[in-house]
């Protein structure tokens, strides 16, 4: 396999990495003023929490947490393996990838689809399931060495706060506060993506402009700058602050709130100068999980402006055999 990482650093930006004009970064200084929102989640009052969460997921779909109990030890230590993991020589990584038989890990550049791809992405990413985590863990790396240990534990650490905010989102929405907690949440994937430096940044992206395809994801950055969200027509820098987790609705929690929440648009530029990795924790439903507007947000004057289906077969026609007509088809109610 050809990862980005090991042939990266001498190159100048390959043809097949130049993204057409209209999808490049252009601008590589964003304004960073009306960034996302910061919530603070020891905050006494609840109520005010949740009205901070609503309106951040309705007006940004991104947010960022602080005080939110995850020691600050465990990030540190986490992104300490995730960059160490990165560094290590492509063999080691496929080695270190390759423990399941069923390919629960997956390493890879760019996207899932990179033979399919017109132009690649400046990434390269490691995915893996986290839950429950005595059924995955035997199939993660074991370099570098504290890999399970740490990313172990944060990946506990996570699934508590994923359910906390989930829980507070529940509320806001007027939903049961265990909405959430069947199906629709079990299967959490830990994502490491890695950037490395970019000859040209304003020629590529590290993402291009997507929507999750999670209910929510809970994102660990360093200082190093590169996340943007769309918002009214422009992008947004995402500061990063130390020790705060970024929050994004996904698009299935748009789909279940009916549109009050937005699963915001985001993308990723790279730089030339630093290296970049982030941990997201992706909380995604089983495969047989059926995505609908919760029913208790649909009403005569609310009328369901998504149709029901099952994960699978949203993620077959975004990802497997992507096809946007079938997708409508598939996500949108006509009669609204
Ligand atoms: O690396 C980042 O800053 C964001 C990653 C992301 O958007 C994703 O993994 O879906
Ligand atoms: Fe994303």
């Amino acid at each position: 396999m050809t990862l980005l990482s090991s042939w990266c650093y001498d190159g100048s930006l390959p043809e097949s990495y130049v993204m057409p004009p209209e999808t490049r970064p252009g601008d590589l200084i964003v304004p960073m003023e009306k960034s996302i929102p910061v919530i603070d989640l020891q905050r006494k009052d609840r109520k005010e929490t949740i009205q901070q969460i609503m309106k951040a997921g309705q007006e940004f779909g991104f947010f960022q947490i602080i005080n939110h109990g995850v020691s600050e030890d465990l990030m540190d230590e986490t992104m300490n393996v995730a960059e160490e993991f990165h560094a290590m020589p492509v063999l080691d990584k496929e080695r270190e990838c390759a423990k399941d038989p069923n390919g629960s890990c997956k390493l890879y550049t760019s996207s899932y689809v990179y033979p399919r791809e017109d132009v690649h992405l400046w990434r390269d990413a490691v995915i893996h399931p986290c839950r429950p985590l005595d059924q995955h863990i035997q199939f993660w790396p074991e370099k570098p060495n504290r890999y399970r240990e740490v990313v172990g534990a944060y990946s506990v650490e996570l699934w508590k706060l994923s359910c906390r905010i989930l829980e507070l989102i529940c509320e806001g929405l007027g939903l049961s506060l265990n909405y959430f907690s069947n199906d629709l949440s079990q299967v959490p994937q830990i994502i490491i993506n890695h950037y490395p430096p970019c000859p040209e940044p304003s020629l590529t992206l590290g993402l291009l402009k997507h929507r999750d395809l999670t209910i929510i994801t809970i994102l660990l950055q360093t200082q190093i700058k590169g996340l943007q969200v769309f918002k009214d027509g422009r992008w947004i820098g995402i500061e990063p602050l130390p020790h705060a987790f970024v929050v994004n609705i996904g698009s299935l929690l748009m789909f279940i709130s009916n549109g009050k929440l937005n699963g915001a648009e985001h993308r990723v530029v790279t730089n030339s100068r630093d290296a970049r990795t982030t941990v997201s924790f992706f909380v995604y439903p089983s495969d047989e999980s059926i995505i609908e507007p919760a029913k208790a947000l649909v009403n005569a004057s609310n009328p369901a402006i998504y149709k029901a289906f099952k994960f699978a077969d949203f993620i077959n026609v975004s990802i497997i055999n992507p096809d946007d007509e079938a997708l409508k088809e598939l996500i949108y109610n006509s009669t609204a």
